[in-house]
């Protein structure tokens, strides 16, 4: 397969990042791009801004699903390329220009070279937040269309091109999002003792919540709480009456998750006590776990490593997270790390994948459905 064509799609696509639920110039371009293709097996159907793709098979027994992520990420980016994006302030940080390229290469093979099975491809929003992945499960189209074995890749940006990772079972963790509003009392910059400070207070439970992971969390079961952002008061002689901190959480297992969970709240408790101040908490989107159907994994891992110029590692589980984990508590299926090779990684302003990953991927998966489909 001639890979101009898509490495063209992937620049097309990343000067467009745009966030979760408002890819509206990327659903566009993909339909745009499907079009293009000849339609006697296609048939298109939009869920919001996503798009699901059915190529009926010429004799099916089964579905082969497909999954592309298609959302960017709020990071200006860094990188100075001559395609680097168009929207201000936002990026394809994540590789998701990767995944729908390489799905749109797939889906161009597949349209002329027709298999047994039906395949589907879901383009899906939002995987970055708030998570499109189990709100397209429930459609009736998704119900319709469900497939019988599921997959999806990642760009790995620390492997070299060629090489592949995955494993049987957990490969990535269970997240929740965490958003906790701080609310004193503001005032003078030189009249401390008439206010409660939320800048103080916001510091005070960053610090403490690091005690969470080493004290709280059997150390044998990972687990990460980090805090992004940090927003909170006006200018530097007021001082501040409100503070938010925004972060996520990454456990392992799902009992570490409530536990994680239960001592935030705790810490949080203390602090309105302690610098009188209201609170709450939000936990945002949360991603249940990536967890690789052990035999699809193997037979996937075997294959793969059949195949020439291709190198397989089978890899620790990861503290990433991926709404994926959704599609895979229904479907049988697998997920797995596609190198890229960039001395950036994940969510960096300067993540630069090497492009010749998208023949690498194109490659491998018509023929691993190929088979799958035999
Ligand atoms: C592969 C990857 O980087 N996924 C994201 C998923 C984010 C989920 C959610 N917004 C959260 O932060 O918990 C990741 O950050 O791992």
């Amino acid at each position: 397969m001639d890979s101009t064509t898509f490495i063209k799609i992937r620049r097309d696509l990343h000067q467009i990042p745009e966030l979760g639920f408002k890819e509206f110039k990327t659903q566009a371009y993909l339909i745009d791009y499907l079009s293009s293709l000849p339609q006697d097996t296609l048939e298109i159907k939009t869920w919001k801004t996503g798009i699901f793709v059915r190529i009926k098979g010429r004799n099916p027994k089964k579905t082969i699903g497909y999954r592309a992520d298609i959302d960017g990420l709020p990071i200006t980016e860094g990188t100075g390329l001559e395609f680097k994006s168009l929207h201000e302030g936002q990026m394809h940080a994540c590789g998701h220009d990767f995944h729908m390229s390489i799905a749109l290469g797939l889906i161009s093979y597949f349209v002329t070279h027709p298999i047994d099975d039906h395949l589907l491809f879901i383009f899906q929003p939002a995987e970055e937040g708030p998570g499109g992945a189990e709100p397209m499960l429930k459609t009736d189209i998704m119900q319709e269309w469900k497939p019988d074995m599921i997959i999806a890749l990642h760009i790995a940006p620390e492997y070299p091109v060629g090489t592949i990772a995955t494993k049987e079972g957990l490969l990535f963790a269970n997240t929740s999002e965490l958003f906790i509003d701080l609310v004193g009392k503001g005032g003078h910059a030189a009249y401390p003792h008439q206010t409660n400070d939320m800048v103080v207070a916001a510091c005070a439970l960053v610090n403490q919540l690091q005690s969470v992971v080493s004290r709280n969390v059997d150390p044998l079961d990972s687990a990460v709480v980090t805090i992004g952002k940090i927003t909170g008061g006006t200018v530097q002689n007021i001082i501040a009456e409100a503070a938010r901190l925004e972060g996520t959480i990454r456990t392992l297992s799902v009992e570490s998750m409530a536990r994680v969970k239960e001592r935030i709240e705790a810490l949080v408790k203390g602090i309105e006590v302690g610098y009188q101040c209201k609170t709450s908490i939000d936990y945002g989107a949360m991603y249940h776990q990536v967890y690789n159907n052990e035999e699809l994994a193997r037979d996937f891992i075997a294959f793969a490593e059949e195949r020439e110029n291709i190198d397989v590692i089978v890899c620790k589980e990861a503290m990433t997270g991926e709404d994926f984990g959704y599609m895979l508590k229904q479907i049988p299926g697998f997920m797995f790390w596609l190198g890229v090779n960039s001395d950036h990684g994940l969510h960096h302003a300067k993540l630069d994948p090497d492009e010749d990953a998208i023949k690498t991927a194109i490659n491998l998966l018509t023929k691993y459905i190929e088979y799958k489909s035999n």
